[in-house]
């Protein structure tokens, strides 16, 4: 007996029926600015063979997310940074509803408090790659950070991440993001700069998908 609740979870692997897409993605914004990132993702995928559903808005979604996320053999996952001020502390948001869904805020301290034990096992066999914008003139030491927070997210809930880029010394000129750990020279997912290099998007957003695929994301 498979319980109505959790029948999603014996659903045989995502084919390219048409049933489910097999790329999802899923976008906070506040501006619309990831939205269009998320657009021009699926835009990309599609370009590459890649079926992929239209971009969810993560404030869209209504009730439990574990059979949203069930749909999907891979997620991307996008979100806006913004740098926020409790009391004398920063903190990071994304002013979006990645901030309360994934227990976002509590990721501040870098801790994973996800009680959902539903969404955790349906995101355990995920393959999941994380994107993000931000303005790395006016926020240099926070650009992208909700990169880095949603990865950080994912990971300790047990996926398998992807969507690591190298850092374009030539055109990024940032000085710390969280989405870069010490001494590394990739980023944990997409970096885009839609304020500053909206002309570099189409090509970042290329290589990245080229990336993904290539690294089996999809497969
Ligand atoms: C109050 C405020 C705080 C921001 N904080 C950051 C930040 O910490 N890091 C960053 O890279 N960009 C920051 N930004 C820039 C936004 O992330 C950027 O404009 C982004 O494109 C907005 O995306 P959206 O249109 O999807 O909301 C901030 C912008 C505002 C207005």
């Amino acid at each position: 007996f498979i319980s109505p609740r959790t029948s999603y979870l014996a659903r045989p692997p995502v084919t390219k029926s048409g049933l489910f897409a097999k790329a999802g993605v899923y976008f906070g914004t506040v501006t619309g600015t990831t939205e269009d990132i998320a657009t021009m993702i699926q835009d990309e995928l599609t370009n590459q063979g890649i079926s992929c559903a239209d971009p969810v808005c993560v404030d869209n979604i209504q009730g439990h997310l574990a059979p949203v996320f069930a749909k999907h053999d891979t997620i991307i996952a996008g979100a806006p940074s913004y740098l926020k001020m409790r009391g004398e502390e920063n903190i990071e948001q994304t002013g979006t509803a990645w901030d309360n869904v994934l227990n976002y805020d509590i990721l501040c301290n870098h801790q994973c408090n996800l009680d959902d034990e539903e969404v955790r096992q349906v995101l355990q066999q995920k393959h999941v790659a994380c994107f993000g914008v931000g303005d790395q003139i006016c926020y240099p030491e926070n650009f992208c950070d909700a990169v880095g927070e949603l990865h950080s997210v994912f990971s300790q809930i047990g996926c398998k991440m992807y969507g690591k880029m190298p850092i374009d010394k030539e055109t990024f000129s940032f000085t710390k993001s969280k989405a870069v750990k010490e001494g590394d020279h990739d980023s944990v997912g997409l970096l885009i700069d839609q304020d500053g290099q909206y002309d570099l998007t189409p090509l970042r957003i290329k290589m990245w998908v080229s990336k993904l695929v290539d690294d089996g994301f999809f497969a």
